[in-house]
């Protein structure tokens, strides 16, 4: 059975850990955090073992580093290359090149996952990079675990910053327009509740229709949009305040901000 481990139990690493128990998963699962209280729900949700950190190593074929980069450079010189021989480390840290981890730990093969929180309803989409020391059986079981998350993708390392601009971050993205829908349906007269239910349910039935009938998202948009109709006045209005160069300046900006991170970790 896999023994999977995770460094560090907050937004992420429980969204994978929630989407490995309902895909059925049988892992072994041992979870560390500075924060006992974070790992203890989460064992007592998932089924799961809480540890220290030298047990999630020792006891953890697989161990995901699953903690904000700035913590990173701190925790790889705590850790001694000789307690990862033989095990894989994934990293999901956004704006850590893996030529960094294989500097700080010379031997040890690692993984470079770009996933996203939807993991935790089995659709994070999540994209694999793969370091130099990783052997075939290593990449399957990083795969594995993904996939049972989502659908998966191998890039280059170099590729996993725009990955961030577009998966990584981009759940916040469609949260942030359900806001300002629900938002904008106040404002036109409808109750909170009633806003937020339309502009949600509309998202996850949008979201549906692209992931199930395999059409193109603008084919869907143009079935929506009436020559001359209501669709066609909202996505013009869009287009006057220049939505297409909003949303491309957002993505580089993200991919920007994560190629800053590296330069901060280029050492
Ligand atoms: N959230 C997301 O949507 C995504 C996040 N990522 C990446 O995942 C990583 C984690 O993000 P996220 O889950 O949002 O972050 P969180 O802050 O929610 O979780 C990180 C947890 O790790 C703890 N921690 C910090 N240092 C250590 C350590 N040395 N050992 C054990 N635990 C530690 C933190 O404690 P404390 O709070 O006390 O510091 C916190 O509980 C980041 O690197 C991020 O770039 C990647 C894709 C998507
Ligand atoms: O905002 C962040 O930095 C992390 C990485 C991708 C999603 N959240």
């Amino acid at each position: 059975m896999e023994k999977l481990g995770f460094i560090g139990c907050g937004n992420l690493a429980g969204s994978i850990v929630k989407g490995l128990r309902q895909s059925g998963s049988p892992a072994v699962i041992n979870l560390f955090d500075l924060f006992e209280e974070k790992p203890r729900q989460l064992a007592e949700q998932y089924q799961a073992k809480v540890c220290t950190q030298a047990e999630v190593i020792r006891d953890s074929d697989v161990i995901v580093l699953a903690i904000k980069p700035k913590d990173i450079p701190a925790l790889l010189a705590a850790l001694g290359k000789d307690d990862l021989a033989g095990k894989l480390l994934i990293t999901v840290a956004a704006g850590i090149g893996l030529e960094y981890y294989e500097r700080k730990l010379p031997g040890t093969a690692v993984v470079r996952v770009m996933p996203n929180t939807s993991a935790a309803v089995l659709h994070s989409v999540s994209a694999l990079a793969r370091g130099k020391k990783v052997s075939e059986s290593q990449a399957k079981s990083a795969e594995k675990v993904f996939s049972a998350l989502g659908k998966v993708l191998w890039v280059k390392d170099e590729e996993i910053n725009a990955v961030t601009a577009v998966s990584g971050s981009g759940p916040a993205y469609f949260y942030l327009l359900a806001e300002y829908m629900a938002q904008a349906g106040e404002k036109l007269g409808l109750s909170k509740e009633q806003a937020t239910l339309l502009a949600v349910e509309t998202l996850v039935g949008a979201g549906k229709m692209l992931a199930q009938t395999g059409r193109e998202p603008a084919e869907l948009r143009k079935a929506v949009t009436s020559p001359n109709g209501t669709t066609s006045a909202a996505i013009c209005s869009f287009e006057q305040a220049g939505l297409e160069g909003i949303v491309w300046q957002a993505l580089q900006a993200c991919q920007k901000r994560a190629e800053e991170m590296e330069e901060e970790y280029s050492e």
